[in-house]
């Protein structure tokens, strides 16, 4: 693509986590396209791979994080590095300003909402700042009243309430509430506190999403934030995550592929953060086996609680699995739900994966691990219909049955074709003329303003 400079820079800062760095790098290359320079701020854990992005500056703060913190689980990391970075930003933040040149002014600071103390370091500087999203709308308008809901007393939920949806928040059920506040109950609030009073002071809010998912949430979060709102994505439909990979993919995923028949095989793939127990792991074991159904699963090693890898399967069960599966440690996942053989996505709903599997029009088997992805299987089984939702069931009847109905069922057409609307309508979006395209136009122009 014809590159022209436009003589400012843009600086980002994402949250350290795959399914937060992905959509900022996107975004990085979508800024770079018109015209703005990049400089990505970035702590040491999880480092992004500056090789990958030789058109981007990178500069890496201490983290001060140790081992155990960063096995403590995604809340106490976010709280602990909300803590521990927050000097060494604010100092490599003044130094790239005073180092800043003529030619090139600093136009904005575009971070993640999970950071807690960018909007203060940004407006002692007097930069302004745009905050990035990487959750649905829907879940981020929630933010504000979530300690309520917490406190109104749905839980524990008795079983001929669990189906009903939270008034304040539908379409998510009451079962799904103690999966969405996890072990942290009230000690969530302050940290919800600080994001929405954060996002209100900042000068936008950039989600990636797009008005064809969900228009209302959008505007409604101009309304909750009262800052401008933009929703460009998604994003991949620009640029593949899969450069901003901090995991080695496993490549020999597709020549595998290459052998199937077309949408015959399950992709199964539980995201970056979400671990499962050994017995959990066993029950989709079989289940996978048992459906007889070719499947494709990735187990990032050490999401097995008290495993490396795989070594809980029996050697009499890993070569039945080899029969008719591939187990990899980490897959090119875009690639692979674009690939003309995957039928099927079994996916934990991070709204990443989420989105990939929308834009390629590949249907869904939820299984939910927590927080935002509790909200995002019931949109893709109860709004959207375009996926079959496991209800928390991780039991090998039940993924066999799952899978065999998405697969092969005539239940399983009805959600593809609902799955090929969906995708039709998103992928208009992003192009010329369409919602999320003419809101990268307005955020640019946002930018180049401020
Ligand atoms: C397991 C695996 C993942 N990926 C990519 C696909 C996605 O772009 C990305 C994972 O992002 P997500 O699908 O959003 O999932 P995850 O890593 O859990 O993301 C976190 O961040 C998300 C966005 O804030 C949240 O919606 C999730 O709840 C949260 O847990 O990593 C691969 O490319 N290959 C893989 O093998
Ligand atoms: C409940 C766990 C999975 O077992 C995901 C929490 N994921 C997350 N929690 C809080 N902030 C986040 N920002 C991105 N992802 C986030």
């Amino acid at each position: 693509m014809e590159e022209k400079r436009n003589g400012l820079r843009v600086i980002l800062f994402p949250l350290p986590l795959q399914g937060c760095i992905n959509p900022m790098l996107q975004l990085a290359n979508i800024l770079h396209v018109r015209g703005f320079s990049i400089t990505v701020i970035h702590t040491r854990f999880n480092a992004p791979k500056a090789s990958s992005h030789p058109l981007f500056t990178f500069l890496q703060i201490p983290d001060g994080l140790s081992e155990t913190e960063i096995q403590d689980g995604v809340m106490s990391l976010l709280a602990q590095i909300n803590l521990n970075a927050e000097s060494p930003f604010r100092d490599c933040l003044r130094k790239v300003l005073l180092e800043s040149k003529e030619s090139e002014r600093v136009t904005c600071l575009i971070d993640d909402c999970g950071w807690l103390f960018t909007q203060s370091v940004s407006e002692s500087l007097k930069l302004p700042r745009l905050v990035l999203c990487t959750f649905k709308a829907t879940f981020f308008n929630a933010y504000p009243s979530l300690p309520l809901i917490r406190t109104k007393g749905y839980l524990p939920v008795s079983d001929s309430e669990a189906e009903d949806s939270v008034p304040e928040f539908p379409p998510l059920q009451k079962r799904d509430l103690s999966k969405v506040f996890g072990e942290f109950g009230e000690k969530l609030d302050p940290f919800l506190h600080a994001v929405v009073e954060t996002t209100i002071r900042s000068s936008g809010l950039i989600y990636m999403s797009c008005e064809e998912l969900e228009k209302d949430s959008l505007t409604l979060s101009n309304e909750i934030f009262k800052v401008p709102v933009f929703a460009i994505g998604p994003f991949h439909s620009y640029f593949s995550a899969s450069s901003s990979s901090l995991f080695t993919q496993d490549e020999t995923c597709i020549p595998w592929l290459d052998d199937q028949e077309d949408k015959s095989v399950i992709y199964v793939s539980l995201g970056s953060v979400v671990n499962i127990t050994e017995t959990e792991f066993l029950e989709i074991a079989c289940g996978l086996s048992n459906s007889k159904q070719p499947f494709l699963w990735v187990v990032r090693p050490g999401s097995v609680l008290g495993a490396k890898w795989i070594e809980p399967l029996s050697e009499g069960l890993v070569s039945s699995l080899e029969e008719k599966g591939k187990i990899v440690k980490w897959a090119p996942q875009q690639e692979v739900l674009a690939h003309r053989a995957t039928g099927g996505f079994l996916t934990h709903n991070g709204w990443n994966s989420t989105l990939e599997s929308i834009c390629e029009g590949v249907p869904m088997i939820c299984l939910p691990g927590g927080w935002d992805q509790m909200l995002n299987s019931r949109f893709v089984s109860d709004i959207w219909k375009i996926g079959i939702h496991l209800e928390g069931r991780i039991e090998k009847k039940e993924i066999e049955k799952a899978v065999r109905v998405l697969m092969e069922e005539s239940e399983g057409n009805k959600i593809r074709e609902r799955m090929k609307v969906l995708k039709d309508e998103v992928e208009k979006s992003v192009k010329q003329g369409g919602s999320s395209f003419q809101s990268i136009e307005t955020l640019a122009n946002h930018i180049l303003l401020l």
